[in-house]
């Protein structure tokens, strides 16, 4: 088996470290884009910028050249989701027909409004059907760290995503199918804008009441756009969905929430974002869903509170006032007074 990680971020690292270590006597290779990294990890098999203090194992191969994808059996990206469609434009050359990708991308693409397995379909079309997506609540830091963690895998036949089940289960990673590719993709991608509003409530100084209500009400929200968007609503009280969400909004490893408290408390996003080289990726698909919402005329509150919080420059306060003061409604659509029982 030949299988290359593509992005040696937080995330490809922790993967490729998973394959190695199930794989030991197969050609597992990480690519990274800089030669200094590749570098840095061959000589101390640790990514030091990313990943401190994980051992790599003996068998991980490093790479900066995409040629090492040629003929390869999987494909994981793991690069940011704005770097993924010129990535997997120049995968177009290596790959073969019976190659499969997995994303491992958490995002959707800026203008036009698509999700990873889409833009990298168009890229890569013959490869269509054999696109999976591994998504869940799974920090790299503790996933590499070996703490048991569960995860799902999406995939557009059930042959592909029982191919990458089996790739990347292990006795610390449980790995689950779901045959909802939209739905587990937007899940991913959506429960990062509930994170980063977490966050903000955070810096803003309110508990954990505040953080409950928004990730309650986000998940309704996300599911909302989820459903019009033809995924199913079971798929967001998933690993993708819930899991994700609490996760993200809780973590002290999350990126997303750290954003949203150093924004609550006074900062731009801009600023967050240029003092890491880390990917925080709700920046970006927090614009992506207040266009989708609006695209498909449903109501996002929490999105769009974020949206102008982050794009708008309105004050967090004065968003967090509107959220709480806006028209009443159900909680639950779909359930009638004079048709519930009670
Ligand atoms: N860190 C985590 O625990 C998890 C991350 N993810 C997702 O994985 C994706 C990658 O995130 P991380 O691994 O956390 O990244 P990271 O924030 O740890 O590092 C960013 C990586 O992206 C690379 N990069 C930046 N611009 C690039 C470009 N134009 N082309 C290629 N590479 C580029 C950097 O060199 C670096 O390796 C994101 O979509 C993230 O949401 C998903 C699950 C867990
Ligand atoms: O997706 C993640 C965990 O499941 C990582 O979240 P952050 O990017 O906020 O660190």
């Amino acid at each position: 088996m030949k299988a290359v990680v593509i992005g040696a971020g937080s995330w490809g690292t922790a993967l490729a470290r998973m394959l190695a270590q199930k794989y030991p006597q197969d050609t597992v290779t990480l690519w990274a884009r800089r030669p200094e990294a590749v570098e840095s990890m061959t000589v101390n098999r640790q990514n030091d910028a990313y990943l401190p203090g994980v051992l790599l194992p003996e068998s991980l191969a490093f790479t900066y050249d995409l040629a090492v994808t040629r003929d390869a059996d999987v494909i994981v990206l793991a690069v940011p989701s704005h770097a993924v469609r010129q990535t997997a434009a120049a995968l177009a050359s290596y790959v073969s027909s019976d190659t499969i990708i997995v994303s491992a991308t958490k995002g959707l693409e800026q203008g036009s409004l698509k999700r990873m397995s889409q833009v990298i379909g168009e890229e890569l079309p013959s490869l269509a059907s054999q696109i999976a997506i591994l998504t869940g609540p799974n920090h790299a830091e503790e996933v590499s760290r070996e703490h048991p963690s569960a995860t799902v895998v999406a995939a557009p036949t059930k042959a592909v995503a029982e191919y990458v089940q089996d790739l990347f289960i292990l006795p610390y990673f449980r790995v689950y199918t779901n045959p909802d590719v939209i739905g587990v993709e937007l899940g991913g991608a959506l429960k990062n804008i509930i994170a980063l509003s977490a966050g903000i409530a955070t810096g803003l100084g309110f508990g954990d009441n505040t953080k409950a209500a928004l990730m309650t009400r986000g998940l309704a929200e996300i599911t909302r756009l989820g459903v019009a968007m033809n995924a199913n609503a079971l798929t967001f009280a998933g690993l993708s969905g819930i899991g994700d969400l609490v996760v993200t909004c809780t973590s002290s490893h999350s990126r997303n929430h750290r954003a949203g408290v150093q924004i609550g408390q006074g900062k731009t996003a801009s600023e967050v974002q240029a003092a890491t080289s880390m990917v925080i990726e709700s920046i970006r698909t927090t614009q992506a869903a207040y266009q989708l919402a609006q695209h498909h005329a449903v109501s996002m509150p929490i999105t769009t509170a974020a949206y102008q919080v982050l794009y708008e420059a309105k004050h967090p306060k004065e968003a967090v006032l509107e959220l709480m003061t806006r028209g009443r409604t159900h909680e639950v659509e779909e359930l009638a007074f004079g048709q519930t029982a009670w």
